[in-house]
């Protein structure tokens, strides 16, 4: 694994302008997102080229540059903002003398670092690996603290054999732990469904303040710091948003731009919890000059992951940073998402975000087909009493199948009342 970045280690920064980067803001991004690793910048080289160079990426003139930069700041580690080629990895390392980070190795080793529950730590080690195993060279002495000498090298291994191997065991061996882990996690997320309590999940851009709003929303005390991705993994809380109803509220991580894809698979299971959500709260960095580009980033990420049509309530956070911005709801218009103006921070405007999550929550309206036996009259008599049906066949068995179309407050209250049974009338969503 990487070194843990603890301690503050010195880095040179290096950010090409490429003809596909929006320049400022990635560069801004990228500055962040090593301040939130723990590094010192001692120095940031910057430049443009219309293509990388096939060798260091940057041109050689640069990579020299770097080099006397390493050597007149004492830099530890280069960190590059660009996904490079195992192959420039090492060229640049060679000719720098010292580690060279790109922008997916210094993404992950953030996530290591951030990564609280078992899971995340297995996703993350597995991303680790993944990335790793492509840069696999002879020399490459990552593995070195795990390896106990005798017994595991087996006959006639080069180090190089002895590292691929040890690192294939590693994944398979995680892997297998992860499938378990998300079985365990299937069954549980099955098992709060089944108390038929609504989710909504928080998501958003990094540092947008989603554990801020999970804490005042549910006074709980998780973890939230001024740091990139304080919430790796997911969090669930049970919250009251007005008298009488309850839902889950659920933390993930944070999103961000440019995410590798491997890595969005890598996350799938932890991005899984906002697919299932029955509300989306969109948290937005109102403050943040950046945010159009980061609402957009953030879009696309719920995209890649199947939750697009989730109904989302777009949460302008932080606006205790903005003049003359007060709490407010802007209704959506043709479908678009309602917008609650508030701050997680002062808790001004939370009350008007679970007043609106709460309505958006009992205007959900599904339409279920129901076979009943000719005994369960009770819930016949109920289902027709709460004017939810809209059609009603007696069958020669003299069973009733009834379409109904019931908003979700109605149904959980039924689920509730009938402690789960009625879902096993459902022949048909
Ligand atoms: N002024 C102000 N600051 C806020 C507000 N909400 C959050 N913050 C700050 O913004 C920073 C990030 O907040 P977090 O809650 O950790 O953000 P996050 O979206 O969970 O971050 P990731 O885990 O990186 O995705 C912290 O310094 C918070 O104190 C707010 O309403 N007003």
């Amino acid at each position: 694994m990487f070194e843990r970045h603890a301690g503050g280690e010195n880095a040179i920064l290096v950010h090409i302008d490429l003809p596909d980067t929006h320049n400022k803001e990635d560069k801004d991004e990228f500055i962040d997102l090593v301040v939130s690793a723990g590094l010192q910048i001692k120095g940031i080289v910057g430049g443009s080229r219309d293509k990388p160079h096939p060798r260091y990426f940057i041109g050689t003139g640069k990579a020299e540059e770097i080099a006397q930069l390493v050597k007149d700041k004492s830099a530890d580690v280069v960190l590059f903002n660009h996904r490079l080629s195992p192959a420039q990895e090492r060229n640049i390392e060679r000719l720098v003398e010292c580690r060279v980070i790109d922008r997916t190795g210094l993404i992950l080793d953030i996530f290591a670092q951030r990564a609280q529950t078992h899971e995340g730590k297995l996703q993350v080690e597995l991303a680790q690996l993944n990335h790793l195993s492509t840069r696999l060279v002879r020399g490459w002495t990552h593995l070195e603290r795990q390896k106990g000498g005798i017994g595991l090298r087996g006959p006639g291994e080069t180090q190089l054999e002895t590292d691929r191997r040890l690192l294939r065991d590693r994944i398979k061996t995680i892997q297998k732990r992860l499938a378990k882990v998300e079985k365990q996690r299937e069954q549980s997320r099955r098992a709060r469904k089944r108390g038929s309590l609504p989710t909504v999940a928080l998501v958003g851009y990094t540092n947008a303040g989603k554990s801020t709003m999970f804490n005042r929303i549910t006074q709980a005390d998780v973890y939230a710091a001024d740091q990139l991705f304080a919430t790796l993994d997911p969090t669930h809380r049970k919250i009251h948003l007005v008298p009488g109803q309850q839902a889950i509220l659920s933390d993930t991580v944070g999103f961000i731009r440019h995410l590798p894809h491997d890595l969005v698979a890598a996350f799938k299971a932890t991005l899984q919890e906002s697919r299932q959500a029955d509300i989306l709260l969109h948290i937005i960095d109102a403050s943040d000059e950046r945010k159009d580009d980061n609402i957009e980033q953030v879009y696309e990420v719920l995209e890649a992951i199947g939750a697009k049509g989730i109904k989302t309530v777009e949460v302008y956070n932080k606006i205790d940073r903005l003049e003359q911005v007060s709490p407010k709801v802007e209704p959506g218009v043709e479908g678009e998402p309602d917008r609650v103006w508030c701050s997680a921070m002062s808790g001004e405007g939370i009350e008007l975000l679970c007043q609106t999550i709460s309505e958006q929550l009992e205007i959900q309206w599904q339409h279920l087909k129901l076979r009943l036996a000719p005994q369960d009259l009770g819930l016949r008599s109920e289902l027709f009493d709460l004017k939810v049906v809209e059609n009603e066949v007696v069958e020669e068995d003299g069973s009733l199948v009834l379409d109904i179309c019931i908003n979700n407050a109605d149904w959980r209250r039924l689920m509730r009342q009938t402690q789960g049974n009625i879902e096993k009338f459902c022949i048909e969503a």
